[in-house]
């Protein structure tokens, strides 16, 4: 490993977990292809955040975990949110099989994301959401999403949608095009008003929130990567997918590539 490779695997970055319920057993998972990007594009090491219940959601744990990391990934799952948890972790106490639906909601994972992010917004760290994660976000500071987007129109339905005739890779492929501010943060990593990404999601924001400035937006108007307003670093959400096509994906690299250095900085701060 090169020094430069080396001293950057010194930031941790936190990434989100999901929960899987296989035979009435509670699992915690996610797709190995976050961690990979992380740890070759973004060339930073890497910790899984479980999920978590309402009876242990808890401020002072999430904040203890957070002040150990440099950086937050929030990644993309199925499940839709569930805004009422994400807005109040503590609140939903029905019995655990309630709390996972699978496939359609997972609070223990919005409690996870709404702990994580109060944290790491408290700290002032570097924040990479991917798909549902740039929804969680959003929901977080208090926009509103969609429920479904073949609903709002039928052709956003089809532009963003999960191609499930297609082999898994390519439904990773580019979908859709999308306008990049020319003055924001996400313009000096991608270095272009305009770029090609991929898409697989049903709800997308409706209402952006206060807190939040829209980044890039896809042709229909839908807004496809956010930031933080006033962040002391980089803190920023993406609609799409950088993690699959990372190695041959120009933008992809890009955006991990800048996550990394921003964790890195961040843990520099905090070492001296
Ligand atoms: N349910 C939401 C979120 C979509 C999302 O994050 N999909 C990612 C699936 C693939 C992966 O986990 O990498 C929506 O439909 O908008």
């Amino acid at each position: 490993m090169r020094l430069q490779q080396l001293e950057r695997a010194q930031a941790v970055v936190a990434v989100t977990s999901n929960r899987l319920l296989v035979d009435d057993v509670h699992r915690d998972w996610l797709r190995r292809k976050y961690v990979q990007a992380l740890h070759h594009h973004a060339g930073v090491s890497c910790i899984i955040l479980p999920t978590i219940d309402a009876k242990d959601a808890s401020e002072e744990v999430a904040m203890a975990i957070m002040r150990r990391v440099d950086g937050l990934m929030l990644t993309g799952d199925e499940s839709n949110i569930d805004p009422t948890v994400l807005t109040a972790p503590a609140s939903f106490t029905d019995a655990d099989e309630q709390d996972v639906e699978p496939g359609i909601l997972d609070r223990p994972r919005d409690r996870l994301s709404a702990m994580s992010i109060q944290s790491a917004i408290a700290l002032g760290m570097p924040i990479l959401g991917i798909c549902r994660g740039l929804q969680e976000l959003n929901v977080y500071f208090g926009g509103t999403l969609r429920p479904s987007l073949a609903a709002w129109r039928p052709e956003s339905g089809i532009m963003h949608a999960e191609k499930p005739d297609r082999p898994r890779d390519r439904q990773y492929d580019a979908a859709h095009s999308v306008s990049v501010s020319s003055d924001g943060a996400l313009f000096p990593i991608a270095r272009t008003i305009e770029a090609q990404v991929n898409s697989l999601h049903n709800q997308g924001i409706e209402a952006l929130a206060p807190a939040l400035r829209r980044e890039a937006w896809a042709p229909d108007g839908l807004v496809e990567a956010v930031s933080v307003i006033g962040a002391p670093t980089l803190q920023i959400g993406v609609q799409w997918h950088p993690e699959w096509h990372v190695s041959t994906d120009l933008l992809s690299k890009q955006l991990f590539k800048a996550f990394g250095e921003a964790c890195l900085g961040y843990c520099r701060t905090k070492t001296g």
